[in-house]
């Protein structure tokens, strides 16, 4: 799935006010049973249960920061309201949070945030949506292109919601992120502005490229359908799409979720973000179900009839030779695995690279992904992939980061921030460990790590983990850190360095009050969502916010941004407090 994952279960998932789309992509919102991490969590957002301290309002402030930013900002509007279904002319100042263009309509200096509209655009939109003091649209025209204009190299681009940006230069895609970072961490987090580069003074690091901007994920979730979504041109509106209704006629279709769409697939053929060989395994499958449509039938999400649901492709690393291996995991509504054995065959004497086949048996009505039984039908339950020196099994439903390459460079960021003594004396607290890797590849230098993290399937394979590397200083502890009782902390000793990782809707405000009380030397924070952080950091370093009262505070020491996901607005990055003395 290109969904984010670091969010807690399904039953918590709703789509954020702000996004114009449902999630656009096919990338399904269920996905495995816990979290992968943050890359397309955009569209998702998550709710914590008593419902208080959510990203949402974040994501309307930061959206509004960005209005108060917005160069020009002496062509206030006056007396300027557009009309729903209105098409203006606007240009583009700049990438806003997720990735919307922050535009100016001509000669009002209304306020837009459009869907694709890059820096330096001046476009055509029709305004979808109008709020208090800006409005949402979509693009239905370049009139001149933006100041780093690349030809986007996907044939998809515009109509899958995977990759926005690849029509920007990916320098300019870099510079965008960092300057977003920058101005949240600088006004929501109170931090006043600092240089962008690493100069003297500045918290600000140079954000990480990716080395490999395309063909960086080891994971792509597809979803099978009955309807194929027919192509209308660039810019598409969900809301303005129902020119194309392909008749009653059963199809076969294997892609991603057309934008807006939960029953119209788009048979893409080559994604450009994952590997070539899972690109020629896609296409083998694709084709065997084009002619297999009677025998395999895709499932139907309106009917619920059909058997196929979901085809996943992973790809890692033989530990030994470091040569590529891939795992194929067929997610089918019956538990009918015969049905599947000769496509098995096919795939397995076409591709020596494939050393796992399974199928997910999967029967729940809608997108729940509980997985009722698994079958392994070719070669092993798992693939194992290398980072920061420990092997990694990864089987169907475990968490693992889709970019490894980049994983490595993040990690690496987050142990130097931890700045460890090394000899073995200190104590790590690994908080939202997810399966461990991070707080793993640093056990050898300390005493005794602690991780916490609420997936118990999570955990058990963190353990698996650490067993599998020889490490035995390593305890994984099960909960929900947004419901701490007064029994927290009781687990595991003071510890030196706190390195917190939430998802989106960034960390508890009971939380932050104990990581004050407890006092650790240092907290690494690392997240995906440079809005929440910056709230919270604010409360862990000045006095008088929201009713924390407490004499310790922090200092903003270091913000590293790191793209792990180019072509697509998702952001990560490492902060760094010292605790004041
Ligand atoms: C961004 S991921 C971090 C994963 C891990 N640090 C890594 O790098 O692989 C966030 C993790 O927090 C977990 N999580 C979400 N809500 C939680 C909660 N309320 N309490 C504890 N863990 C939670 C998710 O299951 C997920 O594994």
């Amino acid at each position: 799935s290109m969904h984010c994952s670091c969010h807690p279960p399904r039953a918590n998932f709703r789509v954020p006010l702000l996004t114009t789309r449902k999630p656009s992509l096919s990338f399904r919102v269920s996905g495995p049973r816990y979290a992968p991490r943050c890359e397309y969590s955009s569209e998702v957002a998550a709710e914590s249960d008593d419902g208080t301290h959510v990203g949402e309002t974040q994501e309307l402030e930061s959206l509004s920061e960005s209005i108060k930013n917005a160069k020009n900002a002496s062509d206030k509007p006056k007396n300027f309201f557009p009309k729903k279904g209105q098409d203006l002319e606007m240009v583009c100042e700049s990438l806003a949070y997720k990735g919307l263009g922050l535009c100016k309509v001509v000669d009002t200096g209304f306020v837009v945030f459009c869907e694709r509209a890059l820096p330096g655009e001046r476009l055509i939109a029709r305004i979808l949506k109008k709020k208090k003091g800006f409005a949402e649209a979509y693009k239905l025209k370049t009139l001149s292109v933006h100041d780093n204009a690349v030809e986007a190299p996907c044939e998809y681009f515009g109509e899958c919601g995977g990759c926005k940006t690849q029509n920007l230069t990916y320098e300019a895609q870099l510079r965008e992120k960092e300057q977003q970072v920058h101005d949240l961490i600088a006004r929501l987090g109170k931090f006043g502005n600092s240089p962008l580069s690493g100069e003297p003074g500045s918290y600000m690091m140079p954000i990480v490229p990716c080395a490999t901007p395309y063909a960086y994920r080891n994971k792509m979730e597809f979803s099978y359908g009955t309807k194929k979504w027919k192509s209308k041109g660039l810019f598409v509106s969900p809301k303005l799409e129902d020119v194309n209704e392909s008749g009653p006629k059963l199809e076969f279709a294997l892609g991603l979720h057309a934008p807006g769409r939960f029953d119209k697939i788009m048979p893409i053929h080559n994604c450009l973000l994952q590997h070539d060989v899972s690109n020629q395994v896609l296409k083998l499958v694709q084709d065997h179900g084009e002619r297999h449509l009677e025998e395999l039938p895709p499932y139907d999400v309106r009917t619920h009839e059909g058997f196929l649901k979901h085809l996943t492709i992973r790809s890692g690393r033989d530990c030994e030779t470091g040569q590529l291996q891939l795992m194929v995991n067929f997610v089918t509504k019956g538990d009918k695995k015969d049905l599947l054995q000769p496509l098995v065959d096919q795939i397995t004497t076409s591709f020596p690279q494939v050393v796992s086949i399974v199928n997910n048996v999967n029967s729940a009505v809608g997108p729940s992904s509980i997985v009722d039984k698994e079958h392994v039908l070719y070669g092993k339950a798992y693939i194992t992939e290398r980072l920061r020196g420990l092997v990694f099994e990864i089987s169907a439903n475990s968490f693992f980061q889709t970019n490894t390459s980049q994983a490595e460079v993040l990690y690496q960021k987050v142990e130097e921030q931890c700045a460890l003594k090394g000899d073995g004396s200190e104590v790590l607290l690994d908080l939202f460990c997810g399966t461990g890797t991070i707080g793993l590849s640093m056990a050898k230098r300390v005493k005794h790590v602690y991780g916490y993290e609420l997936v118990q399937e999570a955990v058990v394979d963190a353990r698996r983990n650490a067993a599998r590397n020889g490490i035995q200083n390593a305890t994984f502890i099960q909960g929900d850190l947004n419901k701490l009782t007064d029994e927290f902390g009781k687990d595991f000793p003071r510890p030196d360095v706190v390195i917190t990782d939430p998802n989106r809707p960034g960390m508890h405000i009971k939380l932050i009050k104990y990581l004050l009380q407890l006092r650790a030397r240092r907290i690494v924070y690392i997240s995906c969502n440079p809005a929440t952080c910056a709230r919270d950091l604010d409360l862990l370093c000045h006095t008088g916010d929201e009713g924390v009262e407490s004499p310790t505070r922090y200092r903003l020491v270091h913000v590293q941004p790191v793209d792990m996901f180019p072509q697509t607005p998702h952001i990560e990055c490492i902060t760094t407090l010292e605790l004041c003395e």
